[in-house]
């Protein structure tokens, strides 16, 4: 699903007003339609209180259209409007002068207002900024805020929490609502995603509310969220007279004493992924273990018993996975950089392969195009530096993308993964997945992947996925605490069977009809 700007949002909206001969008004009855149809599936005509908050422009707008569906199916409801400027939209007024023909008085919120008492089993609507917002809110407006925070009342917010903005990350963290469900019109917000922004709405949804399907088909966006629909077109099926031979061969290159285990798991995952062969280049001490634990893979040892201190040899891997327990002995460096200055494979670089990167800049010259670098935070700092807030983070990551034509897989709990000017939010993984190895393990699929001839980028993305849908299958088998590495490789399997599996059917609302009344 494409992640829209602010910008190309308004575009959309100026667009589908022109292409069905609407007005803009129809646009936002629409929105509140939606939004109506949402509440009363779940509310049923219950009798709890509805706070709506709405301010003056056209998520003020949104919230006022709805405030008058709910009050023609009964419900029990108090309008606000947050009167933060006398610029009130067209259609914000038009609403107005609708809600008050039904004889509904909102209350006029200005600086000094006594605030309304909202219980904690009521319902705020939370309607006062959309993606309008363009400075942050004023400190009484910050105030009405965390009045509503402290009712612990359920708040949903129309669009974006209000207070958000879609470009940048807040100074102050008390000038946003927190929301507890988020509706955004249409498309997702790239800010529901990233660390310093992500905290402000528990759960999201998408509302259609009918925004040109060609507008939105033919225009390109920066972000893009990954999910199963954009995933299955890049799966690429077995054919029929593939033998392992055709499959690629993987060569996870890594280990130091005490380190193997990291090979170990990068290589299993690497096999369970799908390549047709695996080897293993590590230290000497790495050999028996390897040996013992993981008999379907070929071991290759260094002449050095605990570190690796020169990468060579005589097989023709499809692609390496480099650095899992690397280490970074100095000997170890010296094996890097006279590997790379002679390696013409792809590479999947990791753990302290990066490290040792961040630490020589000049060997990332060396490393080929199109290389998948999978960094944590950490290692994401020292390779492109420190950054301001995670806007600044991705541009530096883009930048460092297109600088030395790589693929950067920021791990998080959205794995974002970068190329050129493009970012692919990841959809899939927990908070159980926070454990020793899983790194490891992404390394070994990425991987795996490329030796079956997936490009590096579409490695990256689906590797990601693919990772994170079977942490989140084996979870729920574990727990989040007891979940391990090990877990993840064993599902890798069920991920792939998931990606074909169909939704299991459960009575789905029909959009055109009626919601119940
Ligand atoms: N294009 C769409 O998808 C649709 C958008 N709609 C709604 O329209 C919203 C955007 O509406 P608007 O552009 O009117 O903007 P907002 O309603 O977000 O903000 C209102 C106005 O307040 C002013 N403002 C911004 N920051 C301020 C601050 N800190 N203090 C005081 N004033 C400030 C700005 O002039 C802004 O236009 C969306 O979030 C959505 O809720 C819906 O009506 C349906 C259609
Ligand atoms: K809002």
């Amino acid at each position: 699903m494409k992640i829209f700007s602010a910008k190309q949002i308004y575009e959309a909206d100026k667009a589908t007003i022109k292409k069905n001969n609407i007005s803009s008004n129809e646009l936002m009855e629409g929105a509140a339609v939606q939004l109506f149809n949402w509440l009363h599936l779940r509310i049923q005509g219950g009798p709890v209180k509805i706070h709506l908050f709405c301010g003056i422009g056209n998520n003020g707008g949104d919230g006022i259209a709805l405030a008058r569906h709910l009050q023609e199916h009964g419900y029990n409801i108090a309008v606000y409007v947050v009167n933060y400027s006398k610029k009130r939209s067209d259609d914000f007024l038009v609403n107005l002068d609708r809600l008050k023909d039904r004889k509904i008085w909102p209350e006029f919120l200005e600086e000094n207002s006594v605030l309304p008492e909202i219980g904690r089993e009521d319902i705020v609507v939370d309607a006062i900024f959309g993606i309008g917002l363009n400075r942050a809110p004023d400190s009484w407006v910050v105030n009405l805020f965390e009045h509503i925070q402290k009712s612990e009342a359920f708040v949903l917010s129309v669009d974006i929490p209000s207070g958000l903005f879609t470009d940048k990350v807040p100074k102050d963290e008390k000038a946003v609502i927190k929301a507890n469900h988020t509706l955004s019109f249409q498309v997702p917000k790239l800010v529901f995603f990233l660390p310093e922004t992500g905290i402000f709405t528990q759960q999201w949804e998408v509302l259609d509310i009918g925004l040109d399907p060609e507008f939105l088909a033919n225009t390109e966006t920066y972000y893009e969220l990954i999910g199963k629909n954009e995933m299955l077109p890049v799966y690429i099926p077995r054919e029929k007279f593939s033998h392992k031979g055709t499959h690629g061969h993987g060569l996870i290159v890594g280990g130091s004493y005490g380190k193997i285990g990291s090979v170990n798991l990068a290589s299993k995952a690497c096999l369970e992924t799908g390549s047709g062969l695996v080897t293993a280049y590590v230290p000497k001490c790495g050999y028996i273990p390897l040996q013992t634990n993981f008999p379907e893979a070929m071991v290759l040892t260094d002449a050095d018993e605990k570190y690796i201190t020169n990468i060579e040899f005589d097989i023709n891997p499809t692609v390496i996975g480099i650095g899992v327990g690397l280490g970074k002995d100095q000997s170890t460096v010296k094996a890097l950089d006279e590997f790379l200055s002679k390696n013409k494979k792809p590479l999947v670089i990791d753990a302290d392969a990066l490290n040792i990167l961040s630490e020589n800049k000049s060997l990332l010259k060396k490393i080929p195009a199109q290389s998948v670098l999978t960094p944590h935070p950490k290692e994401l700092e020292r390779l492109i530096g420190k950054w301001k807030d995670d806007f600044d983070k991705l541009d530096k990551a883009k930048k460092f993308s297109k600088q030395y034509d790589c693929i950067l897989v920021i791990k998080g709990s959205h794995t974002i993964t970068i190329y050129d000017e493009k970012g692919y939010v990841n959809t899939t993984g927990n908070p159980g997945m926070g454990t020793a190895g899983t790194g490891d393990v992404l390394t070994g699929m990425i991987t795996g992947l490329i030796t079956q001839s997936y490009s590096p980028l579409n490695a990256a993305v689906f590797g990601v996925y693919l990772h994170g849908r079977a942490g989140d299958i084996a979870v729920d088998k574990t727990g989040y605490q007891a979940l391990t590495a090990t877990n993840v490789i064993n599902d890798i399997g069920s991920a792939f069977i998931d990606l074909f599996a169909q939704p299991e059917s459960r009575p789905e609302v029909n959009e055109n009809e009626a919601p119940p009344e």
